[in-house]
């Protein structure tokens, strides 16, 4: 997989050359390249914003600059197009789906916004030569997208083949079942006056999935319970149903 980031911030993306990723870089199962977006100003002052028409609070970034920025990224003449991908507090939510689906794309372009978000115009151009997501990571504010790369980067490159040291945690992961993950421990047996739960160590494994199957339902029902309604139909059995 190939990922592209332009920022006006690209120290900021410096993490994706760090620990799991940066072995994933190292092992070429991902190509990062970051691209500082004033590379496409021509002023003295690398102008990347300007101020909203209609008016209004904050700037907003300039068309003329990303649009040369994309055009150098991808070509437009090139013969493959990559996904491009904004992220911006009034996008779709990102999810552990998204991840899955974007993690079969061989080439990914992230563009970090930042102020009041990009120009509608350079996303409604982008759209007619390639798919473009505008996601949101949550219901909250930051001052710019580079963040939000970072922890869909994440997500998305710890599902590609041979970078996890064990497939299985993606498997496992929390919502890979439409479920939270349940409670995990490890040594020492008792902790500050607080025992493992028994049944874990019991070698019972048929009981300790039992276990594990009601924690995770027990804590999906307390903390997200719209991921319960949203299971697909007869995803929930009947001892699910009596837990
Ligand atoms: O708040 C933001 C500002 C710029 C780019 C993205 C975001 C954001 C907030 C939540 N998800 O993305």
């Amino acid at each position: 997989m190939r990922i592209d980031v332009i920022t006006i911030f690209p120290d900021y993306l410096n993490p994706l050359r760090e620990a799991l990723l940066g072995k994933a870089v190292e092992r070429e199962r991902i190509s990062v390249g970051v691209h500082d977006l004033r590379t496409w100003t021509h002023d003295v002052h690398k102008t990347v914003d300007d101020s909203p028409y209609g008016g209004g609070p904050g700037m907003v970034m300039k068309p003329d600059v990303w649009g040369e920025a994309l055009d150098a990224v991808c070509p437009p003449a090139a013969e493959t197009s990559p996904r491009l991908v904004v992220p911006t507090p009034a996008g779709r939510p990102f999810t552990q789906d998204l991840a899955h689906e974007w993690s079969r794309e061989p080439w990914l372009v992230f563009a970090c916004g930042r102020y009041e978000g990009i120009d509608q115009r350079v996303v409604d151009e982008a759209s007619e030569r390639m798919p473009v997501d505008e996601v949101s990571i949550g219901d909250y504010v930051l001052v710019g997208g580079e963040v939000a790369v970072l922890a869909m980067v994440e997500s998305v490159v710890r599902l590609l083949p041979g970078v996890l040291g064990n497939p299985a945690s993606a498997q496992q992961d929390s919502f890979s079942d439409g479920l939270l993950e349940g409670p995990s421990y490890t040594r020492p047996e008792v902790w500050r006056g607080r025992p493992v739960p028994d049944v874990l160590r019991s070698g019972n494994h048929g009981a300790i999935a039992r276990w594990r199957r009601d924690k995770a339902l027990e804590r999906t029902w307390r903390r997200r319970p719209e991921l319960l309604d949203a299971l697909p139909e007869g995803a929930l059995d009947r001892k699910d149903r009596e837990a």
